[in-house]
């Protein structure tokens, strides 16, 4: 099928031949004014297929340049070829860089052309713009992606770099185009560090499969390092043979980022940035490793603030979060760079001293941070003080593997707790036994309940202007088959713990009310019991109306039962406190605040709750120590505090004459101590109230 071109030509004569030949074009003459009639006729006939355009190049000037531009513009798609004088090649290479496809030499048609050989150019011509078509959108399309794409020739050197490419290179691609792809990036593994092959490489080399870094890193022209994901590929010729690679890679430094955020988010505690117990865990099983190797003794030490809980609950969650970001980071100014910190739950850390060579060097860093520890806290205009027990487990001795050596620390400072608070303990293996022991309560509690082996003592409280008996405190005893009586100290924080403490509190508020009943028909009316009641207890949601239940049931009169409460259980959330204490008020029952002065509340809120009697603990009792001393000053204030507020005050623990002497003279309204009596069992009580009391 002939072709179809149309010819534009200012001058008929030299481009007739050429029409003839084609037979089936269209021509001029055409003038300058004719342009934009003959670009709407181009465009026209574009549409309706033109397989190319012959233009007369004999507009010499600029003007006739633009009407080219205008043609070229209306003719787009269409291959356009420039006739022009063989002696004028710059004013046709002009043209060509205008947009024209090619340019024919007038002589071509002086001598007679064939049209075959025409038809030849336009297609080849054609052809040529079809791959200026793919290639330009495929350069558009290459610069436009974000993923840099480097292809090299078989020698390894670099012959396309695409606007990315460039970028992440810091290598124009003029400059990079003909050097080695090695001269203009390097890559190098992210986690050895060391360089890797270029993949591209690998493809020229014929070995596609071979492994890649999954991690890796391209270091650009300045040195820069920028984590990437890469991917290259062959390029075959038309006959399947290799001519060089292809490299796609992206920069992944916001995906690398957004892993590390979200590993680092994953290991380290939200609250202060430490550690947390799983990365400690790995640090640790990794120090043991190396300990193995070298003459490391890794130590760990395992800290819990001690009353950390009292300064959380009086005053609130934030003020303990507070204390908590600035305990880590005194902890933090303790140690060396290369030990960990880490906060392991709550109020607990464990410091793990990787490299230390002198286990018992230890000790100088737990005295180092019970030192500073010591300095109070100031958070907001709060003054706190705390305090750290501190276990200390070494490997090998105290375990071969982190877990154990985890454990048998948090035994260490279970013990040095016991031993006071505020100081350290090593590990030994005795320690473990206590463990067990707690084990073994905790399972003989269980069965204590069923079996019926509590029983209630009762101790006086006495009135200090007469020293008569106002009423009587009830103290849980437990009687083992085995192992005879068990002090509450040895079970009720175990109860606690566990759970327990509440079944076992609804059995000694029964008990106490049929107490106050039997005294009541053994002709003892109005016998005051005090209860204890623990902070487990007094969470549950029903608690009042159980204990409403127990007084129904047994008929006990409400204003005979008084409920003991430490401050820190009132203050743990005060607007629930003083609702319930409110309701039990209306009942009739009394409220008393135990272990007064050993807490952290706030007189304000103290005075809002409907409280009966505070009970001055035992510590401050036990060391009164004259007028001019501190714990005298304590006890005096607390004595006047209660006076003024309405509550009677009573001092516990009182032991000797000196201790009672200086209650009287500050008016305290009453005592309870071995100076009057131990706790009894209830006949013995009962036998008391007819004797009265001898101190
Ligand atoms: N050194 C000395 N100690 C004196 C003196 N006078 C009384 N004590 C002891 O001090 C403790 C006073 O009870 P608490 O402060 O409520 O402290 C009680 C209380 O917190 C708890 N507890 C006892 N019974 C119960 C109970 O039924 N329920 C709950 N939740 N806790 C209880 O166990 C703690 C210890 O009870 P106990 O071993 O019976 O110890 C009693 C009592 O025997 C004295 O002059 N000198």
């Amino acid at each position: 099928m002939a072709n179809r071109v149309l010819i534009i030509s200012a001058v008929t004569d030299d481009v007739l031949a050429l029409r003839d030949a084609l037979g089936n074009a269209r021509d001029g003459p055409f003038d300058v004014e004719d342009v934009p009639a003959l670009a709407a006729g181009v465009q026209r006939l574009a549409a309706g297929g033109i397989d190319a355009v012959l233009l007369n190049l004999t507009l010499p000037d600029a003007q006739g340049m633009t009407c080219f531009d205008r043609l070229y513009e209306a003719a787009c798609h269409i291959p356009i070829l420039t006739l022009c004088d063989l002696d004028d090649e710059a004013q046709a290479k002009e043209a060509v860089q205008r947009g024209a496809q090619g340019w024919l030499s007038r002589g071509y048609f002086d001598n007679y052309l064939v049209p075959q050989s025409l038809r030849n150019v336009i297609e080849r011509m054609k052809v040529e713009q079809r791959l200026y078509i793919a290639q330009t959108r495929a350069q558009i399309t290459l610069n436009s992606i974000g993923d840099a794409v480097i292809s090299v020739d078989m020698h390894g050197c670099v012959d396309y770099l695409n606007v990315a490419a460039e970028r992440m290179t810091g290598w124009s691609r003029d400059e990079a185009r003909g050097r080695r792809v090695d001269d203009i990036l390097a890559i190098v593994d992210n986690v050895t560090g060391r360089p890797i092959p270029n993949p591209l490489e690998y493809i020229l080399r014929g070995d596609p499969s071979a492994d890649l870094a999954d991690e890796c890193v391209l270091i650009d022209r300045q040195g820069s390092r920028l984590p990437i994901e890469d991917s290259a590929a062959p390029i075959h010729d038309w006959n399947r043979h290799l001519v060089g690679a292809v490299m796609v890679f992206r920069d992944i430094s916001h995906n690398v980022a957004l892993t590390a955020k979200m590993r680092h988010l994953a290991q380290h505690d939200f609250l202060t940035n430490l550690p947390s117990r799983m990365l400690l865990n790995d640090r640790v099983s990794l120090a043991i490793a190396l300990a193995r190797r070298s003459n490391a003794y890794p130590v760990l030490l395992f800290l819990d603030l001690d009353k950390f809980k009292h300064i959380n609950d009086s005053l609130g969650h934030g003020v303990g979060d507070q204390l908590l970001q600035a305990v880590a980071e005194r902890l933090l100014a303790c140690v060396r760079t290369s030990d960990t910190v880490s906060r392991y739950g709550g109020d607990e850390f464990v410091i793990l001293l990787a490299d230390e060579r002198h286990p018992q060097d230890a000790a100088l860093t737990a005295e180092k941070i019970l030192h500073a520890l010591a300095t109070p806290f100031l958070i907001g205009e709060q003054e706190l003080h705390t305090s750290t027990s501190i276990g200390i487990g070494v490997f090998p001795f105290d375990g071969t593997d982190a877990v154990t050596l985890i454990k048998n620390a948090d035994t260490a400072m279970y013990h040095a707790k016991e031993r006071g608070r505020n100081n350290y303990q090593f590990f030994h293996q005795a320690m473990n036994q206590r463990a067990v022991e707690r084990q073994l309560i905790e399972s003989n509690l269980r069965r204590a309940l069923e079996q019926s082996e509590f029983t209630l003592h009762y101790q006086p409280k006495v009135d200090l202007q007469n020293h008569r008996i106002t009423g009587v405190e009830a103290l849980l005893r437990w009687m083992h088959p085995e192992w005879g009586l068990v002090q509450p100290e040895r079970f009720i924080a175990i109860a606690e713990e566990c759970g327990l403490i509440v079944p076992i509190g609804r059995w000694v508020l029964r008990e106490a009310c049929l107490q106050i009943v039997r005294w009541r028909e053994a002709s003892i009316p109005g016998v005051s019991i005090a209860v204890n009641v623990s902070a487990v207890e007094f969470r549950q949601r029903d608690f009042f109306d159980h204990a409403l239940a127990i007084l129904e049931e047994t008929g006990a009169d409400p204003a005979c039962l008084q409920l003991e409460l430490t401050e820190t259980v009132l203050m743990r959330d005060v607007a629930t406190s003083a609702d319930l204490l409110a309701r039990f008020k209306a009942l009739g029952v009394k409220i008393a605040v135990d272990d007064f002065g050993t807490g952290y509340s706030s007189l304000s809120y103290l005075s809002q709750f409907p409280i009966d009697v505070l009970k001055i603990d035992q510590s401050f009792v036990r060391a009164i120590d004259g007028e001019a001393g501190k714990n005298g000053a304590i006890v005096g204030a607390v004595i006047d505090m209660g006076r003024n507020l309405h509550q009677r005050v009573i001092a516990e623990g009182v032991e000797d004459e000196e201790q009672l002497a200086f209650l009287k003279a500050h008016e305290c309204n009453e005592a309870q101590g071995y100076l009057f009596s131990r706790p009894v069992d209830a006949a013995l009580m009962q036998a008391m109230f007819g004797t009265g009391i001898a101190a």
